[in-house]
């Protein structure tokens, strides 16, 4: 490894982050209750392009005046390829009070996007001497976004969370789906007669995790969109969560507790993460920098795998 050691993420829960348009107020009191880590209220693709303004209001009204209790609360501001952008920016940091966290960029397609949205949210920071600085998240949904997706987790020390934007991302890449995540119909192998559908989303699911974990960055998977397909859902789910991702998408509420599941990890990992770490301090003890633990090898990268499973539950545990 590098003399660069890599940075840790953000210390926060972010197993569901749950979407609601910001032009249906009747959603943001049943967001602020459920048990999403994260809310994300949507100002972009989710609002009609007549009530950009309403929903804008609307959010910041919101912001300031429901419950959103422990929540790592998000607003997802237009593209910056609309005339939606800077006012959604300047409206938010300068109406909305210090309860918002958070906010999204999407479409980011380089570091000067990214750049761009810092330098409006510092001004006003400034201006205003807010306290609490304002972190950043972008969504991986286009072609450029994910040829340049490391220099974007490296652009500003606000950021905080990546997400893959599967719908949009297929759109930009041109690929032949309408769907929102998961298993493809037509993305399939052949042998002897039996076809095998591999992950179309694997490879930018990978990079995403990948640029995420070089700049101490949260990796997320973003929506699957057939709310009706539970295991569906979960299987998408479990492969991001294999790959390292921390969390995903909720476009329902039907979708929360999936989520919650899949990135919990469970008490049987939990175990066995702390037995590891005996087993190796017991090892360090007597000088060696590996030991077996159940008839496998354990050395001092299982230490890493087993601490990022014991701060996970050290997180939901509080
Ligand atoms: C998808 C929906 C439009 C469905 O809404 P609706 O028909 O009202 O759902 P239900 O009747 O099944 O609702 C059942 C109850 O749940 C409440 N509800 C619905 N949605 C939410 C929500 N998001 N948060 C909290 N509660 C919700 C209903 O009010 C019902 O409650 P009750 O009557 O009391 O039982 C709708 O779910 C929706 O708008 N979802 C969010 C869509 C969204 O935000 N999309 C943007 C993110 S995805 C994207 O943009 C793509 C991405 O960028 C990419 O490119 O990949
Ligand atoms: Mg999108």
């Amino acid at each position: 490894m590098s003399f660069r050691t890599q940075p840790l993420p953000v210390a926060r829960l972010n197993r569901c982050q749950l979407f609601g348009p910001g032009s249906r107020t009747a959603l943001f009191e049943k967001m602020a209750k459920s048990d999403a880590d994260v809310i994300n209220i949507d100002l972009e693709d989710s609002v009609a392009p007549d009530d950009k303004e309403a929903a804008r209001r609307q959010t910041i009204q919101a912001i300031r005046d429901v419950d959103w209790g422990d929540k790592t609360l998000s607003v997802r501001i237009n593209g910056l390829d609309t005339p939606f952008w800077v006012r959604d920016v300047v409206d938010l940091l300068e109406q909305a009070s210090d309860r918002l966290d958070q906010i999204m960029i999407p479409k980011a397609g380089n570091a000067s996007d990214i750049y761009a949205v810092d330098a409006v949210v510092t001004a006003i920071e400034k201006a205003k001497g807010r306290a609490k600085p304002i972190a950043f998240e972008a969504i991986i949904e286009t072609a450029a976004g994910i040829c340049h997706v490391e220099e974007i987790a490296a652009a500003s020390p606000r950021m905080q969370a990546i997400s893959l934007g599967a719908a949009d991302f297929a759109a930009s890449m041109g690929m032949a789906t309408t769907g929102i995540g998961g298993t493809q119909e037509n993305y399939y192998m052949i042998r002897e007669g039996q076809k095998y559908w591999p992950d179309p989303w694997h490879w930018a699911h990978a990079k995403i995790v990948a640029a995420c974990r070089t700049h101490g960055v949260l990796p997320v998977d973003g929506p699957f969109g057939d709310f009706s397909d539970p295991d569906g859902y979960r299987a998408q789910a479990m492969r991001s969560a294999t790959l390292g991702m921390v969390g995903k998408w909720a476009i329902h509420p039907s979708q929360i507790a999936l989520a919650n599941e899949v990135f919990s990890p469970s008490d049987a990992a939990v175990t066995e993460a702390r037995e590891i770490l005996a087993a190796m301090e017991e090892a360090r003890k007597s000088g060696a920098g590996a030991t077996v633990y159940k008839g496998r090898l354990v050395d001092i990268a299982s230490i890493k795998q087993a601490e990022v499973i014991v701060r996970q539950a050290e997180l939901i545990d509080g």
